[in-house]
């Protein structure tokens, strides 16, 4: 069910990360090219090894009072890691034990002593540059400093020593591009793909997350949130509801013809049985031939009660003369099935009207079929906009790769979706969970 915008989404997230990760290169490569600048720096500037020593053993406890480091005359470049590189270098160098000055010889007498104390000042150099990038970076970061100045670019190069990627719009333009495709290709109605684009970017843009929440998780997050916020509009406790309405509760199902309207009756009438309410059906469809041996068939079948007239009769009628009948047998919910009619058609629609008046239906549900993708949005608008719907059924979701119509309806009409239809059976419908398309959507339910 909806695989085919599962992928796409998929790949969204893939191209984020790689946006990401060669980003996070960049920043790598920009971090080195400052390091070594600073060394060169340094190097011209710090006086010869014997000095250095010396000023490295006073500042470890030596005789005398640390001096000035040469640090402080080194000349100030526009990125002021240079500078603080230095101090961070010599202080680092004050901190630890200056190599074999402090420490008494230990056991092997060989060369090695000389090699290791040249690989603990390598060691200390790398390690400094990376305490130089957190200071720098954590104090660039928290200032917000802006991108074109040089301390931007140490913003960048130190967010990426410190973990940190940095989100930029230009960063998002080519993923959201094929996202947005994506989501049209999957019939999300445009509105609808331009709504979970602008969270995205809101969302995302300007964030700065640690590269070990990985970006996949950002991403993740960021859609995750997008599609809830479409999907979930207009939501209501269903059950809660019919729970709480005086009874007979009556249940109007309306929408175009072969959508799956009669089986999904069915399927209602099973579901309420199941939660042992009593239920009555009312065949309103005395528009097309066979639609009362039709729903008959179902009743038979699900051993319910069904109240219909003759073909060409009034469907307001039929569906009143249910709820009176459900009113003198204490009968919990009445479903009453309407003719299958084109949103284009105006005397059908006046008929939807006319059962509005007459029953005063307390939920009237749309029908559609989420194959049908924009079609069924399209249809979904036009019948609220006829006689006002409380909410939809989509069917056939079982056989939806796109998920473009689940997705878009109720941002599109403000109606939730309640219920789908998963397959022909009467206990192939579940209610619709916005939290769980969600997850299907994206992968998390595996
Ligand atoms: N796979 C699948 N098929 C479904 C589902 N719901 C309905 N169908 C099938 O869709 C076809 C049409 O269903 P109906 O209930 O007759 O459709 P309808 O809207 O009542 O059609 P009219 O009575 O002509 O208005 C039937 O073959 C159903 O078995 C579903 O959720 N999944």
């Amino acid at each position: 069910m909806f695989d085919g915008l599962k992928k796409k989404l998929n790949s969204f997230r893939e191209n984020v990360e790689d946006t990401a990760e060669e980003k996070a290169e960049a920043q790598a490569e920009a971090a080195e090219a400052a390091a070594d600048t600073t060394d060169a720096d340094t190097e011209t500037e710090t006086p010869d090894a014997e000095t250095h020593d010396a000023d490295a053993t006073e500042a470890v406890g030596g005789e005398n009072e640390p001096t000035e480091t040469t640090a402080d005359s080194a000349t100030v470049s526009d990125a002021d890691d240079t500078t603080s590189e230095t101090e961070a270098e010599t202080a680092d160098a004050q901190a630890s034990p200056a190599p074999d000055s402090e420490t008494p010889e230990t056991g092997d007498e060989s060369g090695d002593t000389a090699d290791d104390s040249a690989a603990d000042e390598a060691d200390e150099a790398a390690s400094s540059r990376e305490r130089l990038a957190s200071d720098a970076a954590n104090e660039a970061l928290e200032s917000g400093q802006k991108e074109s100045s040089g301390a931007g670019r140490l913003k960048r190069a130190a967010a990426f020593a410190t973990g940190k990627v940095i989100i930029e719009e230009e960063d998002l333009e080519d993923p959201l591009w094929e996202l947005e495709m994506a989501l049209l290709e999957s019939d999300v109605e445009m509105h609808v793909a331009e709504e979970i684009l602008d969270t995205i970017r809101e969302k995302m843009v300007g964030e700065t997350r640690r590269q070990v929440e990985t970006m996949g998780q950002l991403v993740q997050e960021a859609l995750h949130d997008a599609l809830y916020d479409v999907i979930s509009v207009g939501q209501f406790d269903f059950d809660q509801r019919i729970a709480e309405a005086d009874k007979p509760v009556t249940l109007i199902f309306t929408g175009v013809n072969g959508v799956g309207k009669t089986t999904s009756i069915a399927k209602m009438a099973r579901y309420f049985e199941k939660q042992g309410l009593s239920v009555v059906l009312a065949n309103g469809d005395t528009y097309r031939a066979g639609a009362n041996e039709q729903i008959r068939k179902h009743a038979e079948n699900l051993d319910t009660k069904i109240i219909s007239h003759e073909q060409g009769g009034d469907p307001a009628a039929v569906i009143y003369d249910a709820v009176e009948y459900a009113e003198a047998h204490d009968i919990d919910v009445v479903l009453g099935d309407t003719a299958g009619r084109l949103h284009t058609s105006n005397d059908l629609m006046a008929q939807l009207e006319k059962i509005d008046r007459v029953v005063e239906p307390d939920l009237t549900l749309f029908v559609d079929e989420a194959v049908a993708g924009q079609d069924a949005v399209e249809r979904a608008k036009q019948f609220n906009e006829a006689a006002e719907i409380d909410g939809a059924v989509l069917t056939k979701a079982d056989a939806d790769s796109n998920g473009g119509a689940a997705i878009s309806i109720a941002y599109v009409t403000g109606k939730p979706i309640l219920f789908l239809g998963v397959g022909q059976g009467y206990d192939d419908i579940e209610q619709f969970d916005p939290e769980r398309m969600v997850e299907r959507l994206l992968g998390e339910d595996e």
